[in-house]
């Protein structure tokens, strides 16, 4: 079991490249599955949540390699449509390949996924939808069979804009016979990137980025050469620990436009930050003020995914901040780890109040979920004297070694691997 053990309170200085999307790169994976030919795709990071769709898609039959940071899958090949119960349950977007199995195969047996306990996260909309395209599904306990001889468009309204749900229908909806309207769809970038990702391989899906996509299925799809966009929640943790920290960083290889919500709570609070084409630069010199209320929501509002880290910011603020999360009901656990630092903050269902104080002290904390981890290694890096995180493993599904990546601009952070101190 490995630990991120953080020395304190150095201000994070210098300049730092961000690595391609989670987000993105595992439906697109998934994706892959549905081309005939070669798949290439550049800026892929090396998580563990990649590892393991790389992982679902080799025991399918898929060749997938992945060399730096390209990835290249073999799809051809693939000749299962059965996803065995301890891959599906080490990770939530192994659900990801239901759209795509049903497209390809006409079944697919897979099991309810596995995931970040940080709430519910039910598949209904996902079930809900592929059903509408003519998919007969069946559940047993844990085990989900779906079957159709033909898919065919069909109209699919979501009562909430799944980002998983929306995904998996564009998926499955491609190569169906005829039109799929998609009416009340997620509207986040990660879409747009899998919209531009289907089309390259010869897909015809409209309107990502609005609340309503349409999808004229066509009979066959082929390889392609494509590069995913750069991993939003990884920019805006870099830029909450560079505010929290009092440091001046300059992030490259961004997408500013998908940040906005976060930079105008940053800005609020009193950071100053200045955006180029793909470079963010944030600056803070002095104590940030507290910000009345940010409310996590779908896309382009802020995201759940950055709320535990902005809460680890706000708890240093001056004055009263509150929080409310909207997407997950169970996203509140990195409030007992902060307040175990010192932080002053109180839960009230899904608002969370955080008096902010002028220090955090470092002490032994874990990580209970991905962004509670990068929330947590913040707060380590503001603290006074020395934070032990553990449970890395959950960090690891989300960021390229956090710990180099926080090196590169000055923090103090190693990896305790088996208590043997690992620096690169
Ligand atoms: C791999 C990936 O892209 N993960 C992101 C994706 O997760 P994911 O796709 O799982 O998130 P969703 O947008 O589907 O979930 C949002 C909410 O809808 C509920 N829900 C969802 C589907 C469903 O069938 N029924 C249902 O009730 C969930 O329990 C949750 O409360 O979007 C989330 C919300 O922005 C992000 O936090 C995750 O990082
Ligand atoms: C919750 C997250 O991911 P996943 O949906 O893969 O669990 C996340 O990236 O913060």
């Amino acid at each position: 079991m490995d630990n991120l053990v953080i020395e304190g309170g150095l201000p994070l200085s210098g300049t730092i490249r961000i690595h391609g999307a989670k987000n993105a790169a595992l439906p697109i994976l998934a994706a892959s599955l549905l081309a005939e030919g070669q798949v290439k795709i550049r800026n892929v990071p090396r998580l563990l949540d990649i590892e393991v769709m790389l992982d679902i898609l080799r025991d399918l039959g898929c060749k997938a390699l992945h060399e730096g940071t390209v990835v290249t899958v073999e799809p051809a090949a693939a000749a299962s449509s059965h996803i065995p119960e301890t891959l599906m349950r080490k990770m939530r977007s192994s659900v990801f390949l239901m759209g795509p199995l049903l497209a390809r195969f006409g079944e697919a047996q897979l099991y309810q996924p596995g995931g970040c306990a940080i709430g519910e996260r039910k598949i209904d909309l996902h079930l809900r939808g592929l059903a509408a395209l003519g998919a007969e599904i069946r559940e047993k306990g844990s085990r989900i069979v779906c079957k159709a001889q033909k898919l065919r468009g069909a109209e699919v309204i979501l009562d909430f804009p799944s980002v998983g749900a929306t995904e998996n229908i564009m998926m499955a909806a491609v190569l169906a016979q005829g039109r799929t309207t998609i009416i009340g769809a997620a509207r986040e970038p990660e879409i747009q990137d899998l919209q531009r990702f289907l089309n390259e391989m010869g897909a015809n899906v409209k309107g990502a980025g609005t609340d309503t996509l349409i999808i004229d299925g066509v009979t066959s799809l082929r390889g392609c050469n494509f590069e995913v966009i750069p991993d939003r929640i990884v920019t805006g943790t870099v830029m909450v620990a560079a505010a929290a920290t009092r440091g001046d960083v300059t992030l490259e290889n961004t997408e500013p436009g998908h940040l906005a919500s976060l930079v105008h709570v940053l800005r609020r609070a009193g950071v100053q930050i200045d955006v180029g084409n793909d470079i963010i630069k944030v600056s803070a010199s002095k104590r940030p003020v507290a910000v009345e209320r940010v409310v996590t929501s779908p896309y382009p509002a802020f995201p759940t995914d950055l709320q535990a880290q902005v809460m680890t910011f706000l708890a240093l603020a001056d004055g009263v901040s509150m929080i409310k999360e909207t997407i997950f009901e169970g996203r509140f656990k990195h409030v007992d780890e902060l307040c175990r630092m010192g932080a002053d903050i109180r839960v009230d269902l899904n608002h969370a109040f955080i008096r902010g104080v002028p220090q955090l002290y470092g002490t032994t904390v874990e990580a209970t979920d991905l962004r509670a981890g990068a929330a947590l290694v913040i707060a380590g890096l503001c603290a006074q004297g020395r934070t032990v995180v553990e449970q890395v493993h959950h960090i690891d599904r989300g960021y390229d070694r956090i710990e180099n990546m926080f090196r590169q601009i000055g923090g103090n952070i190693i990896r305790e691997t088996n208590k043997t101190k690992v620096y690169s």
